[in-house]
């Protein structure tokens, strides 16, 4: 019969074996997810017998890891800001970068919600809903709706709103960009593609296979998006609004200018964990 730990064990080895750089955490993410079990019943009951259907689930999504596939492909979700979001084609997994994005924009939406009793957000290319549900999580009195063009990201949105408690405050719309997107908002916040076409083909086989190209392709010099964005924001955002954006590591003096043409000034900006500036927040 197998048991938890020579299971962990086996997975762990087989993608050392395999050359994935994070054999141990990705063994510990499946067979967890697989076998319904904790990290803590790994350390504590190592002997705890595991049915052969789950060791049957664990094997084939080792399977699938050795193939390429992302982990949280395989498990179908992923964390982000302390929520659990399924993941489906249409959806960019959600990345840690991203939360530096949250962590900018977070302070101006309570700051509304304490002028208004409200904040309304608009996120453009919302995928799973991350930006828009964290930001609802974190702050009560917030609305939010999250754009999308992508049907399948939409409906998984939707998903996520209902599993971390907010559905009544998220409303999923199609829309390319605003073009379907009515009124005001207190805040407009993005995460658009923004890697070059050119650069899109020499992404690592396990982002450009399985995160959705419409998710990463920002156009022959990665900028297109943020036009459109900035340009819209005025129309879109109350006199008081905070338009935030996530950017490319080299990209924040040309998202700057473009935003600047469209007659807003810096509101400020975050970093990563290694310093670059990731997340630029603007006015009017
Ligand atoms: C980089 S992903 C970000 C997803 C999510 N906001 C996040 O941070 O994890 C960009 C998103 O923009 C969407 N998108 C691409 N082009 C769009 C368009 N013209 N209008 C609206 N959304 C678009 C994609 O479908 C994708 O969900």
């Amino acid at each position: 019969m197998t048991t938890l730990g020579p299971l962990l064990r086996h997975v762990r080895t087989s993608l050392e074996q395999a050359g994935k750089p994070e054999a141990a955490l990705d063994a510990r993410v499946l067979v967890e997810h697989f076998t319904g079990t904790s990290r803590t019943d790994a350390i504590t009951d190592p002997q705890r017998p595991v049915s052969e259907e789950h060791a049957e689930a664990v094997l084939a999504a080792l399977a699938r890891r050795i193939c390429g596939e992302p982990v949280h492909r395989i498990i179908g979700a992923r964390e982000f800001y302390g929520m659990r979001l399924t993941l489906s084609p249409g959806t960019l997994e959600p990345r840690p970068d991203t939360e530096a994005l949250v962590d900018l924009i977070l302070p101006f939406v309570r700051a509304a919600a304490d002028r208004h009793g409200t904040c309304h957000i608009l996120d453009l290319g919302t995928g799973t809903g991350a930006i828009a549900l964290a930001l609802l999580s974190q702050e009560p009195r917030a609305q939010a709706v999250g754009a999308d063009i992508s049907d399948d990201a939409l409906a998984t949105a939707a998903i996520n709103a209902d599993m971390t408690g907010n559905t009544g405050r998220f409303q999923a719309v199609r829309s390319h960009w605003y073009s379907e997107i009515e009124g005001r908002f207190h805040i407009i916040v993005s995460n658009p593609p923004y890697i070059t076409s050119k650069d899109v083909l020499s992404l690592e086989r396990e982002v450009r296979d399985h995160d959705p190209l419409a998710a990463l392709d920002g156009g022959p010099d990665g900028l297109a998006a943020y036009r459109v964005i900035a340009a819209g924001a005025a129309q879109y955002l109350e006199e008081s609004g905070i338009a935030a954006v996530e950017i490319g590591h080299d990209q924040s003096d040309a998202v700057s200018g473009i935003f600047a043409a469209a007659g807003f000034r810096s509101a400020g900006r975050a970093q990563d964990l290694g310093g670059v500036v990731r997340a630029l927040a603007f006015s009017r």
